[in-house]
């Protein structure tokens, strides 16, 4: 290997974007970030501070931001794409002239595009037709990050050569990557989880308990391995950091965007003004209405993606959804264990013998 420190360019100056600059720069690589405010660029660069998405932290100083893509990207052996999934094609075209196919691309953007059901390394693929590409994706609350908090991500690529470059220039004393080879799971896992950390924020703020949480965080990882399946991904990724680890903190956080719109339905405010107060990206929210929509198509039982959707987009008021939720079908806890099937039959019989 080279002496030369690792050079990475970082896509979006949002919070997640920040952090991994930072992160990077922290491991000795030489860091550029674009970012399209040439005000907030310059803020990063001269005050080591990205006072807009994480006011509360200082930014290694190493980390150069700029609005120039073409000076970003030059020379670049990583690339790492934190915009959010509306934005994300777009970007990756702007892009596209300046990149080429030794370079390492990396998504880190949990969401869907609509049109095809894309997730984010698939648009990377599509724009470029690059043989490098990989996925970050775990508990990665950017705040808690940048506050260097002992945190842990997933490389998840086919190619081992992403996998070892990613873990070399953001593996450091606070920060873990474990690597997969199960980009697809990895991915789904981070987008689907946003979902249910909308629910979540919504129980807590309607003072539902930890029994409860534990309930929607559990019957959460149920349905989301059983969209896993159908669309042909490996339901056992999600026993790992990208399913169940991200899940148990973005249902647990307030940190977490998507929880806090929760938080903000459930206090009565509507889908916009939720959306309005944030003011950064909830990508759970477009989510839910696209994997709702798919699992219709494919005849998939997601109760609670349902249950969701008509809170968020049919008015239907939260505390009704969660009792009819109770009275929805008892099925199996495990369906790897037990098929959901056989307790349908079980049902039937039992029905039966009950008259
Ligand atoms: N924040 C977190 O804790 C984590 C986030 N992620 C994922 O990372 C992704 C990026 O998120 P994050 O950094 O948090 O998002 P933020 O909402 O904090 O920031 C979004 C960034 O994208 C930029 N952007 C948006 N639209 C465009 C566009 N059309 N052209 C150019 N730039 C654009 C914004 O620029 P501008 O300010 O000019 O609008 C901003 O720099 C998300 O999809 C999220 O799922 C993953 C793990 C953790
Ligand atoms: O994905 C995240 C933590 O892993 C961040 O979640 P939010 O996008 O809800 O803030």
């Amino acid at each position: 290997m080279s002496d030369q420190p690792m050079r990475v360019a970082v896509l979006g100056g949002g919070s997640f974007g920040t952090a991994l600059a930072s992160i990077a720069a922290d491991n000795a690589a030489e860091v550029r970030q674009w970012l399209r405010d040439p005000g907030l660029a310059a803020q990063i660069t001269q005050e080591h501070r990205n006072s807009r998405y994480l006011p509360d932290f200082v930014i290694n100083p190493a980390v150069v931001a700029s609005s120039d893509m073409a000076e970003v990207l030059k020379d670049a052996d990583l690339v790492l794409v934190a915009i959010p999934s509306t934005a994300f094609r777009e970007v990756v075209r702007q892009a596209r002239p300046c990149l080429h196919d030794t370079q390492i691309l990396v998504s880190t953007t949990k969401g869907i595009q609509e049109e095809g059901f894309k997730l984010m390394s698939q648009i990377l693929e599509e724009e470029t037709g690059f043989p490098h590409i990989g996925v970050i994706s775990g508990p990665n609350l950017a705040a808690e990050i940048a506050d260097k908090q002992l945190t842990a991500t997933v490389i998840a690529s086919d190619d081992p050569n992403t996998r070892t470059c990613v873990q070399t220039a953001l593996g450091c004393d606070y920060f873990r990557v474990y690597a997969s080879n199960d980009r697809y799971g990895v991915e789904l896992g981070g987008a689907l989880k946003n979902i249910y950390a909308i629910a979540a924020g919504m129980a807590a703020a309607l003072g539902m308990g930890e029994n409860t949480r534990s309930m929607l965080m559990t019957r959460a990882l149920a349905e989301m391995s059983r969209f896993a399946v159908d669309q042909g991904a490996n339901p056992m990724t999600f026993l790992g950091l990208a399913g169940v680890g991200d899940l148990i903190v973005t249902c647990s956080s307030a940190l977490s965007r998507n929880y806090r719109v929760g938080q903000a339905l459930g206090e009565g405010k509507t889908l916009d003004e939720a959306v309005d107060a944030l003011g950064q990206v909830a990508e759970g929210v477009n989510t839910v209405r696209l994997v709702r929509n798919k699992a219709h198509e494919e005849g998939v039982y997601m109760p609670l993606a349902e249950g969701l959707y008509q809170v968020l987009f049919d008015g239907v008021p939260a505390r009704d959804m969660a009792r009819l939720l109770m009275l929805g079908e008892q099925s199996s806890d495990v369906e790897f264990v037990l098929p959901r099937k056989v307790v349908q039959q079980d049902r039937r019989q039992g029905s039966k013998h009950h008259g």
